[in-house]
């Protein structure tokens, strides 16, 4: 069954957890006895109808003592497809919180309150959402009871983000008039909007194109781990773990392998179930390959004809997450697929404004939340693609030495 990963978004009271718990009781994903606990919670608090954002924000109450970076995952499915949800609260922590749960997210649900229309966070979350190429983005018009379900008011929320979103690289835009409340459009097709013709949440959910999402142009394949057991009958047996990063590899097919650029073939492709013949993205498998080659963890498995970028200088967007500010003459840790280096930062080119989309290329200081354009250097080249290519072997975490906390997110240029 496919995977479908997404993430909500929205200001505080935009009624993201009263949304996600609409969705897990609408499809049955929560237990009887979760439900009482938050009908009678809802009663003690004096509250008329049974209050859904209870189960997710009793959940919260939990994990945010101690635990630094506020992203919850819930699961739940449905016959036709299984769901992540990454849940991120709305507070001030904002930047951070999205991209650490958006960061592998298929789709991004941002909510707008109806009776507010566009706000400041909407710009944010969308440029965020456009930032990490979240490949669909739903903006969730919530509380359409309480602007009568009016299609006008509808409409002109909708031009209005169309009319930002042009500034954007958002690929596919969906808009859905929603009561989280009142579970219209949600699961189940409100009787209160006949004049909305599209789709409920969880039908788009469900049905979402999701295999263009990864890229099956560049084959990729980041080496993890190298198997040689150590029994006598796998004697001469060797392969090569991982996880397809892109395109697609073939048995019989010429690789070569970097830094080294030594070229063989595939002799066997192994997967927890049996041999197969072709992989594809974002498969798990493990290569067998013709010669005898020299290949460690960190090393990339391509195709000849189509070699990845080699440098040690990267320009990248970075989304930072330290509480510390970037120092520019400190020495940092780099994780960019399995492989791990030292950097430096040789350049702060500018900082991003989100709210206006400006370029700021006075200030250099970079602190938590901020997003700016920077060049690292690395002690080793890495071999990579354009973020915009591919999410994977575009993408590198920054972390700090001293601490061994992740400070950075950033987005291969
Ligand atoms: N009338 C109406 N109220 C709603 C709707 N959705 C949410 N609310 C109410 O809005 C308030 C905030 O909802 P929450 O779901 O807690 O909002 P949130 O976005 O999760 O807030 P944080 O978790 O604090 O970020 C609650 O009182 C909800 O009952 C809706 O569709 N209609």
């Amino acid at each position: 069954m496919e995977l479908l990963r997404f993430t909500t978004a929205g200001s505080v009271d935009d009624g993201k957890s009263t949304l996600i718990g609409r969705l897990l009781y609408d499809t049955k994903s929560i237990f009887e006895d979760q439900y009482e606990e938050i009908e009678n919670s809802s009663k003690r608090r004096g509250e008329e109808n049974v209050n859904l954002a209870l189960l997710t924000d009793g959940l919260r109450a939990e994990r945010e003592q101690g635990i630094t970076i506020d992203v919850a995952y819930r699961y739940f499915a449905t016959p036709k497809r299984k769901f992540i949800i990454a849940d991120t609260p709305g507070h001030i922590q904002y930047t951070r919180n999205m991209v650490t749960g958006a960061s592998t997210a298929n789709l991004a649900i941002i909510l707008v309150d109806a009776r507010k229309g566009v706000s400041e966070q909407t710009k944010r979350h969308s440029f965020i959402a456009s930032l990490l190429q979240i490949p669909h983005v739903v903006f969730a018009i919530n509380k359409m009871d309480l602007i009568d379900y009016d299609e006008e008011k509808f409409e002109q929320i909708k031009e209005d983000i169309t009319n930002f979103a042009s500034k954007l690289e958002v690929k596919d835009i969906h808009f859905i008039p929603i009561s989280a409340l009142n579970g219209d459009n949600v699961v189940n097709q409100s009787e209160k909007m006949p004049w909305y013709k599209g789709s409920t949440l969880l039908y788009l959910l469900e049905n979402l194109h999701l295999s263009s999402d990864h890229n099956h142009t560049d084959a990729r394949f980041p080496v993890q781990n190298v198997i040689r057991p150590q029994s006598e009958k796998y004697h001469d047996y060797r392969s090569f773990a991982g996880r397809i990063a892109g395109g697609v590899f073939r048995k019989g097919e010429e690789v070569i392998v970097y830094p080294s650029g030594f070229t063989s073939r595939i002799k066997a492709i192994d997967t927890f179930n049996g041999e197969i013949d072709e992989a594809y993205a974002p498969m798990s498998v493990s290569f067998q390959l013709e010669d005898e080659i020299d290949i460690s963890r960190g090393d990339l498995i391509a195709k000849p004809n189509n070699s990845p970028t080699a440098s040690q200088d990267i320009d990248l967007m970075v989304s930072w997450l330290g509480d510390t500010p970037l120092n520019p003459s400190a020495k940092y840790l780099v994780k960019h697929t399995t492989s791990d280096v030292r950097a430096i930062v040789k350049e702060i080119k500018y900082k991003i404004d989100i709210s206006t989309l400006d370029k700021n290329f006075e200030d250099k200081s970079i602190g938590t939340n901020d997003i700016a354009r920077i060049r690292i250097r690395t002690t080793k080249p890495l071999f990579f693609d354009k973020y915009s290519r591919n999410r994977i072997s575009g993408s590198l975490i920054i972390i700090d030495e001293a601490t061994n906390v992740t400070v950075g997110a950033g987005m291969i240029i």
